[in-house]
Order: structure tokens, then sequence, then C-alpha cells
């Protein structure tokens, strides 16, 4: 059967199901109805003996199928991601305390939207440890829930304060690597996500926190055992052992609960990771809700999105 071939502006490539499909999981279809209304806009075209057709007319297409079988909402979202996914770089961060599924969210959230750039702030901090040398900041040569051993103001103030600024002083240089990395993204207009627990909004910069076009999202897991129970689950899958998190287990919930607290004084969305469906589905949820803001914000309409993309 011969293909029928998808011209974009500087490329042609066969009509592939799975690349439309994924585009309406993205916009928030179960995968099995957006690969079923994929294979039917397939049928539809090979029934019209189209050969070849514009990417922006399949669009058009897929858009119209979807308002013609009410699913209005969802067409409503597959407009604003070919604007946005295609227009203008995004860059998502997906912030929580080690083991409450900041990784396994943001690959998730990665591969619903097609977003191919994914960095963990772990990495960014090992980059940052090859430029800083230990003795100038000791606290990057630690994890977030041991940084307070190397503080100089070791004696000062109650525990609780001493674990969270030691676990500050760590952050704060990741965050300069952080910033370095949504600064080449916006320059290449690629689309990102960052995650990891460095991801502190009161010690980002404000012009990152005030960008519309970085969505920051606070991942938490409210139930101590659920929590516990992710670094048994992980210890099966990776080199990580549990054991150093359940000895640090107590430090690393006072993490969590200030960045918690954190994120709600920044007026950042906080969500409870316990199920990964519904996790991701909230995460959409708030990305389509901001790039709804940013539509009327730059004083589009509907029917101008529609012009603009079709
Ligand atoms: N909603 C969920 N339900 C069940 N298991 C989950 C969920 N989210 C994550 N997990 C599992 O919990 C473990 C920890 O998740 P993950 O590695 O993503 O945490 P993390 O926040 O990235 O941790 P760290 O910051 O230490 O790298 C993994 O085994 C992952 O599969
Ligand atoms: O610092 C931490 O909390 C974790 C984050 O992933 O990293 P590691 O335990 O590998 O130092």
């Amino acid at each position: 059967m011969e293909d029928i071939i998808v011209k974009g502006k500087n490329y042609k490539m066969p009509f592939s199901k799975g690349i439309l499909a994924r585009s309406l999981t993205a916009a928030g279809l179960k995968p099995s109805i957006a690969y079923k209304i994929s294979w039917d806009i397939y049928e539809n075209l090979k029934k019209e003996n189209i050969k070849e057709i514009e990417k922006s007319e399949l669009r058009r297409r897929v858009y119209y199928y979807l308002i013609s079988h009410n699913y209005d909402e969802i067409a409503e979202r597959y407009l604003l991601w070919r604007v946005f996914l295609e227009k203008k770089p995004l860059t998502i961060l997906i912030g929580g305390a080690s083991g409450v599924g900041t990784s396994t969210i943001a690959f998730e959230i990665a591969s619903r939207l097609g977003i191919s750039s994914v960095i963990g702030t772990d990495s960014i901090r090992e980059v940052m440890r090859k430029i800083i040398s230990k003795d100038l900041v000791p606290t990057l040569y630690e994890s977030s829930y041991t940084a307070w051993k190397v503080l100089r103001d070791f004696n000062e103030g109650d525990t609780k304060k001493l674990y969270i600024r030691g676990f500050e002083r760590h952050a704060e240089s990741v965050l300069v690597g952080v910033e370095g990395v949504i600064d080449r993204a916006m320059v290449e207009g690629l689309n990102l996500i960052i995650e990891g627990v460095h991801l502190v909004p009161s010690l980002l910069k404000p012009k990152y926190l005030d960008n519309p076009y970085i969505i920051f999202i606070m991942l938490t897991v409210e139930d101590e055992d659920m929590h516990k129970m992710r670094f048994y689950a992980r210890s099966k899958i990776s080199e990580r052992p549990k054991e150093r998190y359940l000895k640090h287990f107590k430090i690393i919930r006072l993490i969590n609960d200030y960045l918690v607290d954190n994120a709600k004084k920044m007026g950042i969305p906080v969500i409870n990771n316990v199920s990964i469906s519904k996790t991701v589905e909230s995460c959409l949820n708030i990305i389509t809700d901001r790039l709804r803001e940013v539509i009327k914000f730059e004083g589009l309409n509907e029917d101008e999105l529609i012009d603009e993309v079709f």
C-alpha cells in the first residue's frame, strides 16, 4: 500500500499514524482513542485518493475532525500545542524532593508532548562540580540531604534550619547551571524539561519565574510511607541504594516540606504524585491553562490561531 506523503516546510515524510496519535495524546486523548482517530484520518485521506498533503492541511483536518466528533476541548489543546511547541520554546520545570518522582513524571510529560530535551538537575550538578572547587563550595559536593554537614556556620540555629540552609547552599550553585541551560534553550528555540530537587522557586532569578514560557510545577508525596516505598521501588531498577535515602529520610522529608511551602508562597502549583497518569494529566492541564493565558496576553484569539497554524 503506497504511503501518503506529508509535506512540511522543508521536508517530506510518510504519513505516520504513531506520530499523529502522539500529538493527540499530548492534547489529552487516551492512546487507544488517539490511535483510532489517526486511523480514521488516514483512511479518509485514502478514500479521497490523496497521495501528498501539506502539514498545515493535515492539521486543519485533524482539528475539524475533533470538533465534528465533539472533542472541542481536545481540539483547542491540539491547536495550542501546534502554536507553542513549534513557535515558542517552552521550558517546563518539575521540582520536588528526592524520590517524589520528578524524573519519572518529567519523562512521561516529555513523551506525551514530544519534547526530546529532558535534563536532570543531578546532571547539571555534576557539570558544576567540574567547574567549582570543593574548597570554594563544599556543599556542592554533597547531596541535598547531607550538605548541612559541611556548612561553616555549623553550630548556628536549630537543626531544621541547619538542614535547610545546607540544602539551599547546595541548590544555589546548581541553579546557576540550570539558568544557563534555560537561557540556551530559549536562544535555540528548544522545548525543554528540567527536573530535580535543586529547583527551589525562591532561589531562581525572578526573570525565570516571571517568564510566561517557563512553567514551574512542584511535586510532592504527602504520605511518608508512600514516599519511603518509592526508594524501595527505585532500588529494584537502578544502582541507587535505598539504604542511603532511608538513612536520611527525615531530612529528605524536611526538604520536601520546605519545597512545598516555598512553591505555595511563590504561587507555583503543587501536585501530590500518587498516580503517574493522574499526575501527568494534572501537569498537562496546568501547562494548557498557561498557554491559554499567554494567548490572551498576546491578544490572539482562536480564529487567529487557526489562521496562524493552518
Ligand atoms: N506516581 C507514582 N506512582 C508509583 N511509583 C512512582 C510514581 N512516581 C514515581 N514512581 C517511582 O518512584 C521511584 C522514584 O521516582 P523518581 O526516580 O522519578 O524520583 P526522583 O524524584 O527523580 O528522585 P531523585 O530526585 O532522587 O532522582 C521510581 O522507582 C519511580 O518509578
Ligand atoms: O542530592 C539529592 O537529593 C539526590 C537528588 O537526586 O542526588 P544524590 O542522592 O544522588 O546525591
